[in-house]
């Protein structure tokens, strides 16, 4: 997909959970070759939307169209990685049994193992049974699983959390080689310190979306230095303006 095309487009998006709607009708585009921050507080539908995209979710209305085809289509399976809050690696194998299995299902050759023990820095734990790490080193078990292929979009949910400063930062370097190599990614998290480090922002709160912004622009707006001030001021206006 070219750079900033389109990866991802999203409009008028509704989600029932239960007897709720949880999603009120959110629209903006991921452009291709970009890492989009998804950010907001706890339950304001964070992993709804990421499940929506990743064609996971039911009762979704509006359109959520993925790599030019409506999430969820078959084609698409391959070209997204998408990476749960819970592990989804298997804790009686080793990390290498688990990406052999992974890349058997996924149709990739075994030759891709090496370079995602690698990107994510788990070459001393390669032969370790992963009910063995901790839980930073299983989530980035899973992580690799997800880049095995090099999918287009990667879609990862809280990637980052239980992880030192280090790593993290040697994640987020990761993320934007994947993007300049061309991927899309779309990183939640409840961080704030972690969304100046993303090209663009999308800011929720209870279901709707609140600004579509680069960091530098959210802060010019509110008039701030500060992320996290920016948010809680645009949540007042958002709340002044009703
Ligand atoms: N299975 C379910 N049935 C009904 N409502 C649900 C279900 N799962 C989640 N919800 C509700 O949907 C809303 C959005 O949840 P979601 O998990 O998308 O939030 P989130 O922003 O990802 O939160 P967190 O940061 O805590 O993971 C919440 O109010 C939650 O209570």
């Amino acid at each position: 997909m070219m750079k900033n095309a389109a990866a991802v487009v999203c409009r008028d998006v509704v989600v029932v959970r239960g007897e709720r709607e949880v999603l009120h009708g959110v629209g903006f585009d991921l452009r291709a070759g970009s890492v989009t921050g998804l950010l907001g507080p706890s339950g304001c539908g964070k992993t709804t939307l990421i499940r929506a995209i990743v064609g996971l979710q039911a009762k979704v209305t509006g359109q959520v169209e993925v790599l030019g085809l409506p999430a969820g289509a078959p084609k698409l399976r391959g070209r997204i990685g998408y990476v749960t809050q819970e592990p989804s690696v298997y804790g009686d194998l080793t990390v290498t049994e688990n990406l052999r299995f992974f890349a058997a299902v996924l149709g990739v050759g075994s030759d891709d193992i090496g370079r995602v023990i690698d990107a994510v820095d788990l070459r001393s734990h390669a032969d370790v049974r992963v009910d063995e790490l901790s839980g930073g080193e299983r989530s980035r078990a899973s992580l690799a699983a997800a880049l095995l292929g090099d999918p287009e979009l990667l879609v990862l949910d809280e990637p980052t959390v239980g992880l030192d400063p280090v790593l993290r930062r040697d994640l987020w370097e990761l993320f934007h080689r994947l993007a300049d190599d061309g991927a899309t990614l779309l990183v939640s998290s409840h961080v704030m310190d972690e969304a100046s480090r993303c090209d663009r922002l999308l800011l929720m709160r209870d279901g709707d979306l609140l600004a579509d912004e680069t960091p530098r622009a959210l802060l010019e707006s509110a008039g701030t230095t500060d992320l996290e001030q920016a948010f809680l001021i645009l949540i007042e206006q958002k709340a002044g303006a009703r």
